[in-house]
């Protein structure tokens, strides 16, 4: 329960923020500085040795909702030890969440757990909200994938230049042997070519019995599959500089020095650096030299790890009374209409409805960081 929560002046109570995962979800209450509990997102079954994940695109519906409510259920009475019916939600989610996730996690929400409201804060546009910059060239590298989205004007995301690949923290982990193998032939493609030192072995205790050992050849050669092109010479860092080619090229320099990098991948040791010295060597080149008209680049640091960023923009974004009233979806239009607009869609402004009683609309986002009243 948050600090002091007694002592309060009966207003109400802080939303919970919720950022979902494919690997780890991260929950806590708005307006804290970090998040309470970091879980794996996944439910253990009864009788089954096999945890289920529960962000899962591919499975029906009803069994959908059937894991996202044991696993909202974990997050309310075994973490977090509050009430739902007593607070507002923020659900930090990616903008490539497909439909009919969002909508089911809706239902789990609102049908199962009668929450008051929902409100969807898309995770690239929460990360620029915590360092308080207009325009941003946002990074998520997390563990399914990695997808670069520009914010620019206004916080508006320019959804047509999103660039994504399935590249993260989970081809690291399944691809141990495949980065091995690149790697050998890389350095020893006829036999010429000495394959630099790895590092040092290493040896992590686990458990307190047994020890896994890591040998400094597969240290050195898995991350490197973040870096190198594939057949369509995509890397993580050519996908930074394919969206910066998209975008208008009026913005193009105020984005390229407004990186903000995300994602519990951009955590390994080193990655940043090489990062920057990867892009820097591939504006050099002539697919980029003459397309992109600028050459500096600069990455933010946000004030929290870059797991956490986007939790922290929400939980920040949750904290705003006005906003949080009046963008949230309550539930009583969520009783009536069954669904949940589409916050990205800028033409079809959200019906009146939507908000709640008394409470308008803000007339725009920047509002939320004004002084004045
Ligand atoms: N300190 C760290 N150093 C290196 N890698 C890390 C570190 N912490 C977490 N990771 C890796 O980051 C990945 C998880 O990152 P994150 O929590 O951002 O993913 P997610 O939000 O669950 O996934 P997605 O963004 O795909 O939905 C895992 O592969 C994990 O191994």
């Amino acid at each position: 329960m948050p600090l002091f929560e007694g002592l309060g002046s009966g207003g109400e109570k802080t939303a919970v923020v919720v950022d979902l995962g494919a690997a780890y979800t991260k929950c806590g209450f708005a307006g804290e500085t970090g998040p309470r509990f970091i879980i794996p997102s996944e439910i253990k079954r009864a009788g089954s040795p096999e945890a289920v994940r529960v962000v899962q695109y591919n499975i029906n519906t009803e069994e959908l909702y059937s894991i996202l409510k044991e696993f909202v259920h974990l997050l309310y009475f075994r973490h977090l030890l509050v009430n739902p019916r007593d607070r507002r939600v923020v659900i930090v989610e990616s903008v490539l969440c497909p439909s009919h996730f969002r909508e089911t996690l809706s239902r789990v929400f609102f049908k199962h757990f009668e929450v008051p409201s929902v409100l969807f804060a898309p995770s690239h546009l929460m990360s620029v909200m915590t360092l308080g910059i207009q325009s941003a060239l946002v990074m998520d590298c997390g563990y399914t994938e990695t997808l670069v989205l520009p914010e620019s004007l206004e916080r508006v995301p320019i959804l047509s230049a999103w660039e994504a690949l399935p590249m993260g923290g989970k081809a690291i982990h399944r691809d141990l042997q495949r980065g091995m193998k690149i790697q050998e032939a890389r350095f020893n493609l006829d036999g010429s070519a000495e394959r630099p030192a790895p590092p040092p072995d290493v040896e992590y205790p686990l458990d307190g019995q047994k020890i896994l050992h890591v040998k400094g050849a597969i240290r050195d050669s898995v991350a490197e599959m973040l870096f190198e092109q594939d057949n369509e010479e995509k890397s993580i860092a050519t996908l930074l500089l394919d969206t910066l080619v998209k975008c208008p090229i009026d913005t193009r320099k105020v984005l390229s020095e407004n990186l903000v990098i995300i994602g519990g991948t951009s955590m390994l040791p080193g990655f940043l650096h090489r990062l920057l010295s990867e892009i820097r060597s591939l504006v050099e080149k002539p697919k980029y030299r003459d397309a992109l008209a600028t050459k500096s680049f600069r990455i933010h640091s946000p004030p929290a790890k870059p797991n956490c960023t986007a939790w922290l923009g929400g939980a920040i974004f949750g904290a705003l009374q006005d906003i949080l009233g009046s963008r949230s979806v309550s539930r009583d239009y969520y009783s009536e209409t069954g669904r949940i607009p589409d916050w990205c869609c800028l033409s079809t402004p959200l019906p009146d409805s939507v908000y709640e009683a008394g409470k308008m609309p803000p007339p725009l986002m920047k509002r939320a960081f004004s002084t004045e009243k």
